[in-house]
């Protein structure tokens, strides 16, 4: 008797999330995306304040018919209680979604914090679950500090941060997760987990250029539509900014390591963060090679993979097909 191949199990992942035009792009692949379970959205402030990020949260579930995912909030405030937060609307709009005045959500978020619901679901599928972080490591620091095991049963976390060996996007030393929050970087990047880190020296070579903007427009696809409805500020800003007709594609492109790892090359070693004076956020790799006469604030820490090369185009064609196929 021969029986059919059972697929192989999802995996199971929580998206740490600042919504964010890109971050809904990421979203929406990862609904889309068949070898994925999303368990669950946690917020945080960046691209928006965390309030308006749970807001969209829930508004992006509604939009794609997935409210059965519970979203739990995050942190009001950096790891370390400051207040003054530096948010980007001028990348993303004063409503985090293009200025398209979407109306509120029904549903709400679980009465749970992001970082207890981390906690608890680390503990409740031990080594399953990966957490991809799309903004500011805040609510991660936080579980690490709730959960001294958080790091050893959390199954990885794939990380939207950090500028490796090039300018950062903030200002020439930082990058915009990073700087957000540079001492829960430093926790998370230190705690012994295993990550992969994706720095903008990856996110910056992965466009969504104005014909594949057009392609996703002609699509049927509702995904696609919504997404084209709300970018056209984000285009705007990367005019501006980098003087580029495209589209940066940080939050997807993380995404998709996630979903298929070999679409990047990685190195190892330990990332340290810059936490004050002005290179605060500055993200500096270790590659452990040398043998330093002294003793470090790299030494001994546990290492990170970051990643070092990207096979765009496979990026955002897979991007693109998972916006555009069918139910
Ligand atoms: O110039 C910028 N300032 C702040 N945030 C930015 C900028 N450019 C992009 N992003 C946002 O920060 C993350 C990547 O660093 C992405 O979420 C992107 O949307």
């Amino acid at each position: 008797m021969s029986m059919a191949a059972s697929p192989p199990p999802k995996k199971k992942v929580i998206i740490d999330t600042d919504p964010g035009i890109d971050d809904a792009m990421a979203i929406f692949v990862a609904l889309r995306s068949p070898e994925l379970e999303v368990i669950g959205l946690t917020t945080i402030f960046g691209n928006v304040y965390t309030s308006l990020a749970t807001r969209n949260a829930l508004h992006l579930l509604e939009a794609a018919g997935r409210t059965d995912i519970p979203v739990a909030e995050g942190s009001h405030v950096t790891v370390k209680k400051a207040t003054k937060l530096r948010i980007a609307s001028f990348v993303h709009g004063s409503d985090g979604l293009g200025n398209q005045n979407f109306p509120p959500p029904a549903s709400k978020p679980i009465d749970q914090s992001a970082a207890a619901f981390l906690v608890e679901q680390a503990n409740l599928y031990p080594g399953q679950v990966t957490v991809v972080a799309l903004g500011p490591l805040t609510n991660l620091a936080l579980a690490v500090e709730l959960d001294p095991s958080f790091a050893s049963k959390i199954g990885q976390i794939v990380i939207l941060g950090g500028a490796y060996s090039v300018n950062g996007n903030v200002n020439p030393a930082a990058e915009a997760n990073i700087f957000g929050d540079p001492d829960a970087a430093d926790i998370v990047f230190t705690c012994g987990a295993d990550i992969l880190a994706v720095g903008i020296n990856i996110t910056h070579q992965v466009v969504l250029s104005d014909i594949d903007r057009k392609k996703l427009e002609q699509s049927d696809s509702k995904y696609a539509r919504y997404l084209c409805k709300i970018v056209g500020l984000y285009y705007d800003y990367h005019m501006d900014a980098y003087s580029t007709t495209g589209v940066y594609l940080h939050d997807p492109t993380t995404l998709l390591a996630a979903v298929n790892p070999s679409l990047m090359t990685y190195t190892e070693g330990v990332v340290r963060v810059q936490t004050e004076g002005i290179s605060k956020g500055l993200t500096v790799f270790d590659n452990t090679k040398k043998t330093y006469g002294e003793i470090t604030a790299w030494s001994g820490k546990p290492t990170v993979k970051v990643a070092v090369t990207v096979d765009a185009p496979a990026v955002v064609e897979l991007m693109m097909q998972r916006l555009i196929m069918d139910d």
